[in-house]
């Protein structure tokens, strides 16, 4: 192993979609892709073009009709959701309302919420990482949007999967909170070098984080390389098409913004 390296978990496992097929009735999705270990992606692409989609087949809430689902070199394509090394955030309702911070953390180790002293200590330090400590007893209706996310995120921690999934979860929060959030990904990302594939619609955020790109159209991966090169303009001409879109609907945002 080269210098410099030892101290750092190179956990993540590889994710592959081998010519898988998918379709919900309409026009088919077809993703032929390799992610890299141990790499921060970010998937990209229009409204509609398969991104969610993409990731419940990596999750296993949607099966292939053909294709195979890899995960560390391991056909999982036949796995149930729990049985794939696999964690996934969405944009919003992780959290049961039900049951407090701690619990809602704590189901990360176990679903019928026994305990051991080790996950006691895990979901202390998972709280603690993510900036929760001292809300354990509290609800989710008694925690602020960018809090609850914490609360999905600290139960990801606890679990120590080595694939992380997220499906936009920090879109509906703020420019400068979704900052802090993604800062928080990338610090988590460097302590224990899981694969993480995520979903943004902003450039921005795959600019801020984003190691890869994976750029999806019309239900195929359009794209794929580095994200300093497709953000340096030596990106493929369908994804700077797409960002110089999204840039002007900011601007257009701001102005309507402004106006009201
Ligand atoms: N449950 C569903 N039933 C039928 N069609 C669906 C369903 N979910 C998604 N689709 C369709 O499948 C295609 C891909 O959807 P998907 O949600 O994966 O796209 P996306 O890129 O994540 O979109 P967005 O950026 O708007 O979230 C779209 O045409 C969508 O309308």
């Amino acid at each position: 192993m080269p210098d410099g390296t030892a101290s750092r978990p190179e956990k993540g496992a590889s994710v592959r979609l081998d010519k898988v097929s998918f379709s919900y009735g309409e026009t088919p999705l077809v993703f032929d892709v390799d992610f890299a270990a141990a790499k921060i992606t970010a998937i990209m692409g229009p409204s509609g073009s398969g991104k969610s989609t993409l990731l419940n087949l990596i999750a296993g809430f949607e099966m292939p009709l053909s294709g195979r689902v890899l995960i560390g070199g391991a056909d999982v394509s036949a796995e149930p959701p729990s049985a794939r090394p696999v964690s996934m955030v969405f944009q919003e309702n992780n959290l049961f309302a039900h049951l407090s911070v701690e619990q809602n953390v704590g189901l990360g180790r176990s679903p019928s919420l026994r305990l051991t002293e080790a996950d006691q200590t895990a979901i202390a330090g998972a709280l603690e990482r993510t900036g929760l400590a001292g809300k354990e007893r509290r609800l989710p209706r008694e925690l602020s949007g960018g809090e609850r996310q914490r609360v999905a995120l600290a139960r990801v921690l606890v679990r120590d999967r080595p694939v992380l999934l997220l499906d936009e979860p920090f879109a509906s929060l703020g420019p400068a909170l979704r900052d802090d959030m993604l800062d928080l990904i990338a610090a988590v990302h460097a302590e224990r070098g899981m694969t993480v594939l995520f979903v943004t619609h902003q450039p921005e955020d795959a600019r801020r984080i984003g190691q890869h790109v994976v750029f999806l159209d019309n239900g195929v991966v359009a794209a794929t390389g580095r994200a300093e090169d497709f953000f340096a303009g030596a990106g493929p001409e369908v994804f700077r098409r797409y960002v110089g879109a999204s840039a002007r609907d900011a601007v257009s945002r701001d102005i309507a913004r402004k106006r009201t």
